[in-house]
C-alpha cells in the first residue's frame, strides 16, 4: 500500500473560480462564483484560505496566504458541458467529447406526446424554467389537471415536478424511471430530475427528496478502477446517482443540506475503509446559486469552512484531502443557470507538500489520475496525475 489509505474528495457544487477561456460558447461573459461570494459580509473561510484557495492562478479576489497549507491548482473542463454530471464525470476521469443534448425550446412534440402516452399523464410546461419559479406558475394547474409539469435548463436535464399532496414521490419517481429509459440516444439527456413539492398556492416548497436519474457513464472512471483492485468507494449525497451507482460500493445517500453531508463525511472518518470517499455538497448550487442569492451562498461557504477546521483537525496521517468543484454557478451572473468556470482543486494532508502552486491544467481529469495513481490503480483517462508533484517524501 502506498502512503495513502483514505482520499476524500470533497465537491463544492459550482464553486468556480473565474471563467474559461470558452465561456462564450456556453453563454457566458464575464463570471466568477468565488469573486461574488467573497464580497458579501457573510463570507468568512479561513481555512479554505489557510489551504491556498486565494493563492490559485487567476483567482482575482481574496488575500493569498505567505505560507499555504495545502498544494493547489486550477482545472479547466475538457468536456463540451458546464453541468454537474459532465462535471463530476470528468473529475472521475471521463471527457466527454460530444455535448449531452439540450432544449433551449423545450423538448420535441413528438418526444412529448410519446412520454405522455408512457405517463398516462399532461404535461404541463416545457420549457426552460428556474424550479422555484415553475412551481409558483404551473402550481395550480398541476393541482387542477394532475398533470406533471416538465421544464429543463441551460444543462441536459428533463426534470419532472409535482405536488407531493397530488403525486406521492414514489410514484414521481415512476415517471422519472420511465422517462429515462425513453431519453436514451439522441435524447439521451445527462440527467433525469424528479423535483417533489408541497405546499399551497403561493406558498410551494421543494422538499430533499430529489433525486437524479443520470446516464451509465460513458468511460472508465476512478470508482470503476479503485473497485477492480477490490478498494472501497463510498458516496456521500448525490455521488451514486450521478454514476448511476456504477462501482459505488457504498451509498450514504442524498445529504438532507451540506452541514448534513459534512456530519456523515465526519463520521466516515472514524471508518477503516481503505479508498475513495467521494462527496458532493449541492447546497451551493441548488439552494443558493441558481436562485442568484449572493449573501445565501457566502453563508453556506462559511459554514462548510467551520465543518472543515473539524475535519481537517480528525485526519490521520495517511489521509488525503481533496477540495474541488464541478462548474461555476455565479449568484453575481445574468440568468439562474451554471456558468462556465475554471474549478479550483486544494490537497492537504501530512504526506503532501505546503505551499505548491501546482500550476493550471487542461482537465478535471487529473483528479480522477491522481487518485488512481496514489492505490497505483489502472484508471484509463486523458487525465495525469499530479502525485509526483505534490507527494511528501
Ligand atoms: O430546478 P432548478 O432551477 O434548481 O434546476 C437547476 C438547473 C440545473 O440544470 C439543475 C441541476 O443542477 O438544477
Ligand atoms: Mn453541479
Ligand atoms: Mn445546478
Amino acid at each position: 500500500m502506498g502512503k495513502f489509505k483514505r482520499a476524500f474528495v470533497i465537491v463544492l457544487d459550482s464553486y468556480g473560480i473565474g471563467q474559461e477561456p470558452d465561456a462564450a460558447d456556453f453563454g457566458d461573459g464575464e463570471c466568477n462564483t468565488l469573486k461574488s461570494i467573497v464580497g458579501s459580509s457573510k463570507y468568512d473561510t479561513p481555512n479554505m484560505k489557510k489551504l491556498g484557495l486565494f493563492n490559485i492562478d487567476g483567482v482575482g479576489c481574496g488575500e493569498p496566504v505567505e505560507k499555504p497549507l495545502g498544494s493547489f491548482a486550477r482545472l479547466r473542463e475538457l468536456s463540451r458541458g458546464k453541468d454537474t454530471t459532465t462535471g463530476h464525470w470528468e473529475i472521475a476521469g471521463i471527457v466527454s467529447e460530444r455535448p449531452m443534448p439540450t432544449y433551449p425550446d423545450g423538448f420535441p412534440a413528438d418526444l412529448i406526446a410519446k412520454l405522455e402516452k408512457a405517463f398516462g399523464k399532461k404535461i404541463l410546461c416545457n420549457k426552460p424554467y428556474s424550479g422555484t419559479a415553475v412551481i409558483h406558475d404551473y402550481g395550480q394547474e398541476q393541482e387542477k389537471t394532475g398533470g406533471l409539469i416538465v421544464y429543463t435548463s441551460a444543462d441536459s436535464v428533463f426534470q419532472i415536478a409535482a405536488n407531493e399532496a397530488d403525486v406521492p414521490v414514489d410514484e414521481l419517481y415512476g415517471y422519472c424511471k420511465t422517462a429515462r429509459e425513453i431519453l436514451q440516444g439522441e435524447h439521451g439527456v445527462g440527467r433525469v430530475i424528479a423535483r417533489p413539492y408541497v405546499g399551497k398556492f403561493p406558498d410551494y416548497q421543494r422538499t430533499s427528496r430529489r433525486h437524479d436519474f443520470s446516464l451509465d457513464p460513458t468511460g472508465d472512471t476512478m470508482m470503476d478502477a479503485l473497485r477492480r483492485k477490490g478498494l472501497d468507494t463510498i458516496g456521500v449525497g448525490k455521488i451514486s446517482d450521478i454514476f448511476a451507482g456504477r462501482n459505488v460500493s457504498r451509498s450514504l445517500g442524498i445529504n438532507k443540506d451540506n452541514v448534513d453531508g459534512m456530519e456523515k463525511t465526519l463520521k466516515v472518518m472514524d471508518e477503516d475503509f481503505e479508498g475513495l470517499c467521494f462527496v458532493n455538497l449541492v447546497d451551493f448550487d441548488m439552494q443558493y446559486g441558481h436562485r442568484r442569492d449572493i449573501d445565501g451562498y457566502a453563508n453556506a461557504a462559511t459554514v462548510f469552512d467551520k465543518q472543515l477546521g473539524e475535519f481537517m483537525a480528525k485526519m490521520r496521517d495517511d489521509d488525503v484531502l481533496m477540495i474541488t468543484a464541478d462548474h461555476g454557478c455565479d449568484p453575481g451572473a445574468p440568468g439562474t443557470d451554471h456558468t462556465r468556470e475554471y474549478i479550483p482543486l486544494l490537497i492537504y494532508g501530512k504526506h503532501v507538500k505546503e505551499g505548491v502552486n501546482l500550476g493550471t491544467y487542461p482537465t478535471f481529469a487529473m483528479i480522477g489520475a491522481t487518485i488512481s495513481d496514489m492505490f497505483d490503480c489502472d484508471l484509463k483517462t486523458k487525465g495525469e496525475s499530479l502525485l509526483p508533484r505534490f507527494i511528501q517524501d
